[in-house]
């Protein structure tokens, strides 16, 4: 059945959605583009009819509507850390299983063993949830979704995150899906956007602003209009990133490991990796979800727990030589999936940019007068004074993670990590932080190690890459690197 919106007016406490016309027909899905502000959880919710509609009307039914995001995300990866049993089974908690969270949902054990095959999750079926990696996850995620046989999806971004070829296949797979299953699927990005989605619906601020088909889209004026407006964002980035510059000196190398191996009791990710990056160098890191990219950088990081087993130096010290985390911390800027999970403190929007100084999760030093004149500097930047006091946890995702790249980016670290930085950015969020990125590379104010899926997100100023390719002989990834300079 078709779903019509006629003059339309829906909110709810935080957010406000207005549709003057728009008919959403059974076999026919939809791009759904934000300029500014995530939709997709408003949209389901409209669907869901959990909005209060004060003007106009929405007819049809959806039935039962399932939401695939990294909003859902955060929040089962939440759940699943209260419930963590830790204390009791006297090992760390990898938390449910793939396949008993996919089954919690869906009776049918025929439908779930089909998700598993469709979704590549095989060999992640015994796999703790808490443990995956963030592609791992977000596949998950809809393999939960779509067991719970939905009348209507609704997906955020369903390819951010994933690696080249899961990006494909999902892609096939969605399009034999629209057949049957209407959906709607938010994007940030116009390169995910797959030639099978003709309809495109274009939002700004929760108002619906135009309605058209693919080709119209792709000369769409508002996409020029966006990279100039995020281009001058950035120029005042980097204005504020210079004013308050500040250096610290290391010898090389900043960072050494050798022969690194991680490996867990049922499977080895990486070996004999020898690596090193010395001062002024700019790293990208390259390779397929689950090889072991944020493991890497969770030891250089050192919050993971094999960083003791390695041989590693880091800004002249050897790992494990007596220096303290702070010690290491305190030079580096950090901004990943697995950052946002733990930034679980309600403290407000303001001191979140102000714990970058400290190093902390929440603030809990005075800070100083300066400190706090830079921090509502780049919430004005961000657009975000509004909500200087808000509780971080009442942010959308988008919001919250611009926050973390303020916060990672403010004390001017030697080594800025950026793991997938733009995941649930919206489109103009994406380019300010990718521009001031490649200007922070440029002008070297920090030397950067970074991944990211997306082709598109290439930094001229990276000439370094380490890639993971899959070793058969040790069944566990090798890396290969390729020197620019
Ligand atoms: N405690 C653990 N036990 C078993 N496997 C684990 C554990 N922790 C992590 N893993 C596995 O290690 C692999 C590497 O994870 P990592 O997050 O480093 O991948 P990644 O390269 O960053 O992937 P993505 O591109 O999806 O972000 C994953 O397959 C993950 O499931």
């Amino acid at each position: 059945m078709d779903i019509k919106f006629q003059q339309l007016e829906a909110f709810d406490d935080n957010a406000k959605l207005q549709i003057n016309s728009w008919v959403i027909k059974h076999n026919q899905p939809w791009a759904v583009f934000s300029i500014e502000g995530d939709i997709a959880e408003l949209l389901s919710e409209l669907l869901s009819k959990k909005l209060t509609i004060s003007a106009g009307t929405m007819s049809g039914h959806p039935g039962k509507v399932e939401l695939v995001s990294l909003t859902q995300q955060q929040r089962l990866l939440e759940e699943e850390i209260a419930n963590d049993d830790s204390e009791f089974i006297d090992r760390i908690d990898a938390g449910s299983s793939v396949y008993a969270l996919i089954q919690q949902h869906c009776d049918d054990h025929l439908v779930a063993e089909h998700l598993i095959e469709e979704l590549d999750l095989h060999n992640l079926k015994e796999s703790g949830f808490r443990v995956l990696s963030t592609g791992e996850t977000r596949r998950v995620m809809l393999a939960i979704a779509l067991a719970a046989k939905p009348d209507f999806l609704v997906l955020d971004d369903p390819f951010t995150g994933l690696d080249i070829e899961h990006r494909k296949t999902l892609s096939n797979y969605l399009h034999k899906l629209s057949a049957s299953l209407p959906m709607l699927i938010c994007f940030s990005r116009e390169e995910d956007h797959p030639d099978w989605v003709d309809n495109i619906a274009l939002f700004n601020k929760g108002e619906l602003s135009e309605l058209m088909d693919k080709s119209s889209w792709d000369n769409h004026p508002v996409i020029k209009q966006l990279k100039a407006q995020s281009s001058a964002h950035s120029e005042e980035m980097l204005t504020l990133i210079r004013r308050h510059q500040h250096s610290s000196h290391f010898e090389n190398p900043i960072f050494e490991i050798s022969n690194g191996k991680v490996a867990y009791t049922d499977k080895t990710i990486f070996s004999d990796l020898n690596w090193r990056i010395n001062k002024g160098q700019h790293w990208q890191i390259k390779g397929p979800n689950g090889c072991g990219k944020s493991t890497l950088l969770g030891l250089i990081f050192g919050d993971h727990p094999q960083c003791y087993s390695n041989d590693i130096q880091i800004f002249g010290k050897q790992r494990g030589s007596g220096e303290t985390i702070w010690e290491i911390k305190k030079n580096i800027g950090m901004v990943s999936s697995s950052l946002h999970l733990q930034y679980r403190v309600s403290c407000s929007a303001l001191d979140v940019i102000l714990s970058g100084f400290y190093d902390s999760i929440g603030l809990y030093q005075q800070a100083t007068a300066a400190e706090i004149a830079i921090a509502h500097e780049w919430l004005t930047m961000l657009h975000m004074s509004d909500v200087a006091q808000t509780s971080f946890k009442q942010l959308e995702y988008g919001q919250q993670r611009l926050l973390l790249v303020a916060r990672a980016i403010v004390k001017q670290p030697t080594l800025l990590i950026l793991d997938e930085p733009y995941q649930g950015l919206d489109y103009l969020g994406r380019r300010l932080v990718k521009n001031a990125l490649e200007l922070i590379a440029r002008e070297n104010l920090s030397q950067l190690l970074y991944v990211s899926h997306y082709q598109a997100d290439s930094l001229k100023s990276i000439k370094n890459y380490l890639e993971f390719v899959f070793d058969d002989q040790s069944q566990g990834y090798i890396t290969q690197q390729d020197q620019g300079n």
